[in-house]
């Protein structure tokens, strides 16, 4: 920042006073030097703090005459930018709440990656120590300001990021904006996607933002109005603004939204909707304690009770409250996977999954463990109750499912595919180790043993909890987990032989004796007849083609089950598999099917044979 003091505290004109040295640095010689010497009368014999209000006063104006306050310049929104605006603005209205969120989880996302990149440059950090979020309330003017010590952003990173659409969530929204026609369908949209900064303009006629990036000398101001086309940006030359680093919000709010100004209503949506982000949260609130004060008594009283107690007179007095402002702590800085496991909720678990994953339905299933010996982590998984939709979900292993923490430091989100093999890429979570080192990388993880050992007890925990999943007390949590999931599971069985053991209970097959619902391999092996041998299959396309399958007859008529494999995955899986339970699988329509029928006939000619021998000798022997 060079001379230029960005410190608050000298700037100090929060408190309605001049600040002391309040021109940079570059204005600072438009003041003439006369005036600021000690021969200068204010310095002299005038009241300091009027003196130094008037070098101020006297700076400003003279920055003014000599036109040195940089002009803002003027820039058009991208075009998707305007559309995403009216869209939210016109869609959203009903749901306005989501503002303070979706502003809340951008200042958790800079401060995460500042505290990440403060790893390797901890210099980042020594402007300003604390990484915290503060919310402030001007009821009466309806004003919004919330402050990070992010990473902020630099004069360009403002042009490229309020101002067009880059691959953002902002951007899948939109395009899932365009492609859903259910009327309905936004509330839900929001949830999935989270719509940004420009939900700001759902509550603010006009949205100042003032950043500073630790990258950049200078402080800028980001402004808009709501439904225009344009911003404008201007470097922030008042020194009573400036911010050390991180970004400042101002929303000035509209006419009818005025009441999300209230401390109160700011507080309870922190609670309701931001309650885990990981950094702290303060908002500015009204507080008061107790005091007893001395009051004058009634003299014609303090005379009665003179005369009533010719005891030492005792003064009267009462409680008053005394009124104060002050930040308060505002969320839940424990993070939850920190917690010990019997003291948090179910309704907990799901809310820090929506909150965490932008999930609008609670999950089907969470395990929540701590690791300790060898490779200590802490880890909360879930199995979401819908499968993403996209095809390709099932072979990207790519899905930010995985948060990895080292330390409660949020690393990266990139990881899942080093976690978690590509199969079980629908298990969502936070894994936090104590034993990584906090510039992990990809390399690191792909060649680490803690990793290595990580990942088979996640995997194991991720079993565990879909096992659980099959013992709930409602059986349709498993149909609908099998529905979504179940072609993953099929893909274990083909690249996860060492899983064979754990993945086989849970899959589930049509039969010929259960055709409208599924069961499971231990389900067929308690049905199996007393000689039956193996597990028998025919693959086809549906249900239907494989009950009309000329090699099914003879064993329906030996009351013999076979799984109908109707996916064309299942037959691979199957073939995978071998056997289960020491029971190979059979393929019916196979050539070589021994169904037993053929010891049945041998049976049958030894039979004729002995009885045939008996004749003989009973013949010969008269
Ligand atoms: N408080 C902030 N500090 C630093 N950068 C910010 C802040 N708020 C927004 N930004 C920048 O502006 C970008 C756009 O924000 P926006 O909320 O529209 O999208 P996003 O955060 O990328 O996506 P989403 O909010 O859907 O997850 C962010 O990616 C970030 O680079």
């Amino acid at each position: 920042m060079g001379s230029q003091n960005n410190d608050p505290s000298v700037a100090g004109s929060s408190q309605g006073e001049p600040p002391l040295f309040c021109a940079p640095a570059q204005y600072a010689i438009a003041i003439p030097p006369s005036l600021l010497s000690s021969s200068n009368p204010c310095h002299q014999s005038a009241d300091e703090g009027t003196c130094l209000f008037w070098v101020a006063g006297l700076s400003r104006l003279l920055r003014h005459l000599m036109h040195q306050v940089p002009p803002a310049e003027k820039y058009e929104y991208q075009a998707e930018v305007s559309r995403l605006m009216d869209l939210i603005v016109n869609s959203l209205y009903s749901n306005k709440d989501v503002f303070l969120r979706e502003l809340i989880s951008n200042a958790s996302d800079a401060l995460d990656k500042l505290r990440f990149l403060s790893v390797t440059e901890p210099d980042l950090l020594k402007d300003a120590f604390d990484l915290d979020i503060r919310i402030q309330t001007d009821k009466d003017n309806g004003i919004i300001t919330i402050t990070d010590t992010g990473i902020g952003m630099t004069r360009q990173e403002l042009l490229d990021c309020l101002g067009t659409i880059a691959q953002s969530g902002t951007a899948k929204f939109l395009k899932a904006m365009k492609e859903s026609k259910d009327a309905g369908a936004e509330s839900n949209l929001i949830g999935q996607f989270g719509v940004g900064f420009y939900s700001a303009f759902l509550v603010s006629e006009r949205v100042e933002v003032s950043t500073k990036s630790p990258k950049s000398d200078k402080q800028y101001v980001w402004e808009s109005e709501a439904n225009s086309s344009s911003y404008t940006i201007r470097e922030e030359t008042d020194p009573s603004k400036l911010i050390p680093r991180g970004t400042r919000l101002t929303l000035y709010l509209k006419r009818d939204d005025k009441g999300f100004a209230h401390p109160e209503r700011i507080q309870k949506l922190v609670q309701n909707y931001s309650l885990f982000v990981s950094f702290p949260i303060y908002t500015w609130q009204e507080k008061g304690y107790t005091k007893e004060v001395e009051v004058d008594e009634d003299p014609a009283e303090a005379k009665k009770d003179d005369q009533d107690e010719k005891t030492e007179k005792k003064k009267k007095t009462k409680t008053v409250v005394e009124k104060y402002w002050d930040w308060e702590l505002t969320n839940e800085t424990q993070p939850i996977w920190l917690r010990n496991p019997k003291e948090v909720s179910t309704e907990e678990y799901n809310e820090f999954y929506k909150k965490t994953f932008n999930e609008y339905l609670e999950p089907l299933a969470s395990s929540h463990f701590t690791t300790e010996g060898e490779v200590e982590f802490r880890s909360v998984l879930y199995v979401p109750s819908i499968a993403p939709t996209g095809k390709d979900d099932i072979i990207n292993p790519k899905t930010k499912n995985i948060r990895l923490y080292v330390k409660r430091v949020f690393i990266s989100d990139d990881f899942d595919g080093e976690l978690f093999p590509r199969y079980l890429s629908f298990i969502k979570g936070v894994v936090d180790s104590n034993d990584l080192p906090l510039n992990v990388s990809r390399e690191i993880l792909q060649e680490s043993r803690i990793v290595r050992i990580m990942r088979k007890r996640l995997v194991r925990k991720a079993f565990d909890m879909i096992l659980g999943i099959t013992m709930s007390e409602n059986r349709d949590d498993y149909a609908r987990f099998w529905e979504n999931f179940g072609k993953h599971l099929k893909l274990g069985c083909i690249e996860d032989r060492e899983n064979h053991k754990r993945i086989a209970p849970l899959l589930r097959f049509f039969s010929s004796q259960s055709e409208e619902d599924t069961i499971s391999l231990d389900e067929y092996v308690e049905n199996m007849k007393p000689d039956q041998k193996d597990i028998y299959y025919i693959a086809s396309d549906s249900v239907t083609s494989a009950k009309n399958a000329p090699f099914l007859e003879k064993l329906v008529e030996k009351d013999v089950e076979v799984l109908f494999l109707v996916d064309p995955i299942d037959e691979v899986a199957i073939q995978n598999l071998k056997s289960y339970k020491e029971k190979n699988f059979v393929d019916i329509s196979k050539e070589d099917l021994d169904l037993g029928d053929k010891n049945e006939e041998k049976d049958k000619e030894i039979k004729q044979e002995f009885g045939q021998t008996c004749e003989w000798i009973k013949k010969r022997l008269g």
